[in-house]
This record gives structure tokens, sequence and C-alpha cells, in this order.
């Protein structure tokens, strides 16, 4: 598909891009980010190696005669020597979502959540020489419009700066901080739980931790990793799947690229893994990369783990939720010092029925009308939303509106790491009626904080 963008950008070009253009695309992308891909450009271990080629987009400029651009012309070279100026591509996940927070017998909490199948957005760059000329917007439009060809419902990616991707649509989902814990303040305090309810065989077995750490290398435990996070991100609202082809190329960050890590690995008493902490130790300060866990008394011994290494100072957990439990578990509940709380993934809804009735809902059953505005795309719909029983039905109507929002506001809120009440307050999504917040606050609110530590 190529793509003429005569509203945005009179002189970009948008084409979709083909096995051909791996060389191409990788060297474009470094160009734009100011940085140099190593080499050769095919071989597993580096991130552009779960690159899905026929999901990409170039940018070529063209000389051909075209309207004036307007200030945003700074008289570069129209044509870029039939080179690209700019990139995009995106991967194909699942995105784990909320669940009903009261399930129906075939949904009880021990089964997975809801997915939905999700475009994950990467690699947009636009060369130096080429940017605040219109070129990402081309290459914005193209993509979500290609999305959308595609039955494609959602569309997700990291952002560089926060700057960037609302004018298109997306908002801030998920959100993540960096926890440092010195050495000597790490005690955890002994569970109380146990103490409060009559012991049972269960109660038993989370109170003491009946299971093991082995120390293993990254290189020998790629497949047990791989199934332990795909357990674990089927009952993680925000969680991604990480497609197998990444872990058999080695593509991304640690644990799944080659970069050398040690791996804590938890068995529980049975022998079985339900655990990992991918981890390096240099200079007095042990990084945890990430701590996936399928139980909570693996993720509570993994904790004395990382906390208590030997020749540390201090142990940094990386990519938490600001929830995470083990602000809690330690005896000083400052010792946690909490820094980098950003915003992690970004959610564009593309479109709002599937979106909206594949995820589960609060308990309240209710009848909410949204009315939603989607400038980019030159769109505006309203939806009535009837949530019964966890479950929801979305349809188009003409009632009038509880909520009037723009659709950056409502891929904030799709999974519930923000209240309707948050983004009513802060100026940004308007109420028709006093009882629209709480109502609102109420139909999404399922309990269950969203949390994604994928990086692509
Ligand atoms: C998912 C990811 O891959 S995140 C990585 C994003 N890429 C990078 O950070 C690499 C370095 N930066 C770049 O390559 C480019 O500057 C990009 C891709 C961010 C922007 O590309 P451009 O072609 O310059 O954007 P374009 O000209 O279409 O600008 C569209 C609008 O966004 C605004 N904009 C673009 N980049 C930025 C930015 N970094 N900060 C704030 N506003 C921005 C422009 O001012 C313009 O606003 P307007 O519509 O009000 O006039």
């Amino acid at each position: 598909m190529a793509t003429r963008t005569p509203r945005d950008s009179p002189r970009v070009r948008t084409r979709a891009t083909t096995g051909d253009d791996l060389d191409l695309f990788v060297t474009t992308v470094h160009q734009a980010f100011g940085a140099f891909p190593e080499t050769p450009a095919d071989s597993p271990g580096r991130w552009w190696s779960a690159l899905e080629l026929d999901r990409g987009i170039l940018a070529h400029t063209t000389s051909e005669p075209t309207e004036p651009t307007g200030p945003a012309d700074h008289g570069e070279p129209a044509d870029h020597g039939g080179r690209p100026v700019g990139t995009t591509a995106s991967y194909t996940f699942d995105l784990t979502l909320p669940g009903p927070q009261h399930p129906t017998p075939d949904t009880g909490p021990e089964n997975p959540l809801p997915t939905i199948s999700v475009a994950g957005v990467t690699s947009v760059g636009v060369l130096p020489t080429h940017r605040r000329q219109g070129v990402l917007t081309a290459m914005m439009r193209h993509q979500l419009t290609d999305l959308r060809e595609r039955g494609e419902p959602l569309a997700v990616l990291l952002a560089s700066e926060a700057t960037i991707y609302g004018r298109f649509g997306y908002g801030p989902a998920t959100h993540t901080t960096q926890i440092t814990v010195p050495r000597h303040r790490n005690a955890l305090a002994a569970p109380r739980a146990h103490t409060l309810v009559p012991p049972t065989p269960e109660s038993r077995e989370t109170k003491a931790d009946n299971g093991t750490v082995e120390i293993v290398h990254r290189d020998t435990c790629g497949d047990i990793l791989e199934t332990l996070y795909d357990q674990y991100r089927r009952h993680q609202p925000g969680a991604l799947s990480r497609p197998h082809h990444w872990w058999a190329r080695r593509a991304g960050r640690p644990p799944i690229s080659c970069a050398p890590r040690y791996i804590a690995l938890h068995r529980d008493h049975t022998g079985t893994p339900d655990g990992y902490a991918s981890y390096t130790l240099d200079q007095g300060t042990l990084t945890v990369d990430e701590t996936i866990t399928t139980t909570t008394s693996a993720l509570t011994a993994l904790h004395h783990f990382t906390l208590n290494h030997d020749l540390t100072q201090q142990t940094v957990l990386k990519h938490v939720p600001r929830n995470h439990p083990l602000r809690t578990q330690l005896s000083d509940t400052r010792a946690a010092q909490v820094t980098n709380d950003t915003d992690w993934l970004w959610v564009r809804i593309l479109d709002i029925p599937r979106a909206l009735t594949t995820r589960g809902w609060g308990s309240t059953d209710a009848d909410l009308v949204l009315d939603v505005h989607d400038p980019f795309l030159h769109e505006h719909t309203r939806h009535h939303l009837h949530t019964h029983n966890g479950h929801a039905t979305c349809e188009p109507t003409d009632r009038d509106p509880d909520l009037t929002l723009d659709i950056r506001d409502l891929g904030s809120l799709y999974l519930s790491g923000t209240t309707p009440s948050t983004l009513i307050h802060a100026g940004h999504i308007h109420p028709h009626h006093p009882e629209a917040a709480a109502l609102a606050d109420a139909v999404f609110d399922t309990g269950q904080p969203p949390h994604c530590l994928h990086w692509f």
C-alpha cells in the first residue's frame, strides 16, 4: 500500500516494507536515533531480528511538484536521493485485559484473563534533517489506516517522549517505577496473614516457602523463562505476550536478549519452576531486570534472594508497578526509594465496540453513554455501554451522553490504570451530570491494576 498525504505533508510518500527492506529499514531507523547498527544485520540477538516486515512503513520525500509546505518547510532537499527519511513498524502481540470483577462460573479467578490482539508500534524515527515537516504524521496516518483495514482493534507503543503521541489518539495506560533498597535496610517483615486466620493446608503452603532457589546462567534456561513469562502474562492485565520467535532469536532486552545474565530460578516443593529473577551484579549494585512469578511464595523467596546477595550495597528492581508488594513487605517501609515513575504502555483504540466488549468490567451493572471524539481520524461516535455481571455490550446510540471524551483519554482508561474521575478532575473528560464520575469509576474498576514490563 502506498499513501499520499497531501493534507498533512505534500512532499511525503509512505510505502509498506517488504522482506527486502530489512537493511534499509535498520540503517534508516538507526540514523534517526543517532545510533550505529551492529553487523551483520540479520543475525539473532538484535532487537530488529523480531521485526515483521509485512507490517513496516518507510517514508520518502518526493521532488514532484507540490503545493507550498508552509512554515514547516525549512528548505530541505525534497528528494533524499531516493532513500527513506522515516520508519515505523508494528509487532503482533496479545494484550491481557482486566477481567470481570465477579467472574461467571466459566471464567473463575484461576482461569486466564481476556486478551486482545494488538499492534505493538515500534521503530518510529524521522531523520534529523527532515523533522517537523509532517513525516511522522504521514506515517501515523498510513499505519492507523492500515491497521484498521487489517481489522486490528488496538495499537500500543512505548513513547520516547510524552509529548509526541497524544495527537495521534494514544493515551498513557500503564505506569512503571524503579525501587532501590539499601542493603542495611533490607529486612522483610514476617507475613501477618497466617497469624489472623486458622491455618489450613493451603495457608501453611504460603506461610513457609518449601521451594528452592537455584542460580542458572541465562543461556541454559530460555525455555523455562519463556514458559513462566507466558503463564504470568495471562494473569496480569496490561501484560503483553512475548512471541516464541522473540525468545528463539534473542530479540529485545534482557532476559530475552543475548546480554549475559544470571537467573535466580525458584521451584516449588514439587520441583516445578514458579518464578525467576534476571539480574546482574556490578560494583555493589544488584540490578534486577524483572521478577516474574506465578505464586506469592516464589515472589517473596526471590525478594529474599535479591535483597540479600553478598557483596552488594543496594538492590535495584526495575520495571515494577506503583503498587508493588515489596514496599509493604519491608520491615522499614520507608526503605524502598521509588524513582523513575513514568508512563509505559500507551493505548490507541481503533475499534471501540470490540475493545470495550472484550475486556471485563466492575461488578456494578450500569448503562454508560460515551461520546468519543477522534480528531486525528476525523471521527465522532457515541456508544451505549451496558455492563452486566462484569461483561458488556456496546452499541451505537443517540442517547444523551454521560461522558464526552477524546479517544486518547479512552485509551488511558482502557486498562483501568487511570480512573475516569482523575481525568474529569484534570479537565480532560467532560461529565454531563453530577453522578457521571462515580458511575464511570465503578464501571471501569475491576480491582486489577494493570502492569506491563515488556520492551519493544
Ligand atoms: C514507539 C516509538 O518508536 S517511540 C520513538 C520516537 N522516535 C524518536 O524519539 C526518535 C527521534 N525523533 C524523531 O525521529 C522525530 O522527531 C519524531 C518521530 C519524534 C517526530 O517526527 P516529525 O516528522 O518531526 O513529526 P511531524 O513533523 O509529523 O510532527 C507532527 C506534530 O508533532 C509535533 N512533534 C513531533 N515531535 C515532537 C516531539 N519530540 N516533541 C513534541 N512535539 C513533537 C510537531 O511539532 C507537530 O506538531 P503540530 O501538528 O502541532 O505541528
